[in-house]
């Protein structure tokens, strides 16, 4: 089973949780695959849920394995400073070390002294942080391994810096301590550092809830609602869903539960006019289509061709005829300026640092920069300011990511009304209660998975006068 990297919704397919060895202990192979693929991974040179894809393609594996795999990589991710300090106090783990008779390299004074294997971090990662025993690691280690793993284990545990404690990068423990208090903060990270349940969009134009969740639970797939969105389910299990018929007849998409409140946020209305002018590969545009009860008109657009091409299919296995895709050639491309002040409904889901779904994206933190943030403000800016104009008197605007950066979230939307005195902003929380959601989200909705159990999103809903 393939783990794909699941952005804030998307696709059917999810990776199985994390698989136990069998009783006979890890397999050799086996470690030695989840070695290989953590090393491709810890290159960063593409996505993770793409670098692994590629591994499975070229490296055959059965279901179960490819879960142990995936899981293995990605806690590694989630875990790496961690693991980088663990390792960095205890013995070089290199070839001398495992010759029989030789004496382990005594640890650098400075932690980070020294490159820390693949292969430290990824046994560290299951003896420590997934809690394998000796004897279910043994048949699979290499020699002088166990003693290395036992020697780690002796050491005093190390007192860990805040951006250790919360696996970030410094830059990013620069950007949030300021505006959170420690306790806080440190809650955000573990639950960022935890992974996902699966949740489903139940696709009302196809299917009532109850009903979705009895075809699932005939196939031994236990769902419940979600907390927040009355079209939410959340499952227990991570099955393989792309060939499931519910899934085939586009009955459900998988779709976090956050970003289904993105879509009832702009709660669009039968008939009208609507853009999703970040559309990718449509996860919104999809839920957008279903409120509209497939009425109206739904332009998609977005810059990536590639992307939109996934939309196609999705929107006509869920059943919509109202969705129009579009590729811009930029913001103010000329389809953008035609529909000036004509449009009721605006969804901006801009393109951003996706720290808010490390719980699926656990590689992101470790990819994005400084400068790779400043430079996704400067374009959130400048679509946000196209987008907007498409708007007609008293038309509604939301502007949404997945970050848990100010740079990105409520800078953006200030600055925005700050230079746009015919807008003003809606509260999300009354918007999402006039539907009976009931949800503590403030103003402009700030979800977090240790609060809410969703990805961290943030959504600001802007009004143009009437
Ligand atoms: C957060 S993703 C959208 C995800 C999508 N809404 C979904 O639910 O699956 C942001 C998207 O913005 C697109 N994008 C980047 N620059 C853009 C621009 N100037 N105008 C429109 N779309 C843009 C990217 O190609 C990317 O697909």
């Amino acid at each position: 089973m393939i783990a794909r990297r699941q952005r804030t919704d998307d696709r059917g397919q999810k990776p199985a949780g994390s698989e136990a060895p069998t009783a006979d202990g890890l397999a050799a192979d086996l470690l030695n695959a989840a070695v290989a693929a953590t090393a491709q991974l810890l290159t960063f040179n593409q996505p993770a849920d793409a670098a692994l894809s590629a591994f499975f393609r070229a490296r055959k594996s059965g279901a179960k394995d490819r879960a142990f795999i995936a899981e293995t990589a990605y806690a590694v991710l989630r875990r790496k400073r961690l693991l980088e300090r663990l390792a960095a106090c205890g013995p070089n783990l290199e070839p001398s070390f495992l010759a029989p008779g030789a004496t382990p390299k005594r640890a650098p004074k400075t932690p980070g002294a020294r490159r820390i294997s693949p292969r430290e971090l990824v046994l560290l990662s299951l003896s420590r942080v997934r809690g394998m025993s000796q004897r279910q690691l043994e048949n699979a280690l290499m020699p002088g391994e166990a003693e290395w793993l036992a020697e780690i284990r002796r050491q005093p545990e190390p007192e860990l810096t805040l951006a250790e404690q919360l696996d970030f990068p410094d830059w990013l423990v620069e950007r949030l301590a300021p505006r959170m208090p420690a306790e806080e903060l440190l809650a955000l990270a573990r639950a960022l550092n935890t992974p996902a349940p699966l949740d489903l969009r139940v696709n009302t134009l196809k299917a009532e809830r109850e009903d979705v969740i009895k075809r699932l639970a005939a196939d031994n797939i236990a769902a419940t609602p979600c907390p927040y969105s009355p079209l939410g389910l959340r499952l227990k299990t991570k099955p393989y869903l792309a060939k499931h018929p519910a899934y085939l007849d586009g009955s459900i998409e998988v779709q976090d539960e956050g970003s289904q409140l993105l879509g009832l946020l702009l709660a669009p209305k039968r008939s009208e006019m609507v853009v999703d002018f970040c559309a990718g590969a449509g996860g919104k545009t999809l839920i957008l289509g279903a409120l509209m009860r497939s009425t109206g008109r739904l332009y998609a657009f977005d810059v990536s061709d590639k992307r939109l091409a996934k939309l196609k299919p999705r929107a006509a296995r869920a059943g919509l005829s109202n969705v129009h895709p579009a590729c811009l050639s930029g913001e103010n491309d000329t389809r953008v300026k035609r529909l000036q002040g004509k449009v009721d409904r605006v969804l901006v889901d801009a393109p951003c640092s996706g720290l808010g779904t490390l719980r699926r994206n656990p590689d992101l933190k470790w990819r994005q920069s400084p400068q790779s943030v400043d430079e996704l403000s400067a374009k959130q800016a400048a679509i946000l300011a196209a987008a907007a104009k498409l708007l007609r008197p008293g038309g509604r605007l939301v502007y949404a990511t997945c970050s848990i950066l100010a740079e990105e979230n409520e800078a953006i939307v200030d600055a925005f009304l700050a230079a746009h005195a015919d807008f003003h902003r809606l509260s999300a929380q009354e918007i999402l209660a006039a539907q009976g959601i009931v949800i503590d989200c403030g103003e402009d909705m700030r979800l977090s998975p240790q609060q809410h159990g969703t990805d961290a999103f943030y959504a600001a809903v802007l009004e143009r006068a009437k």
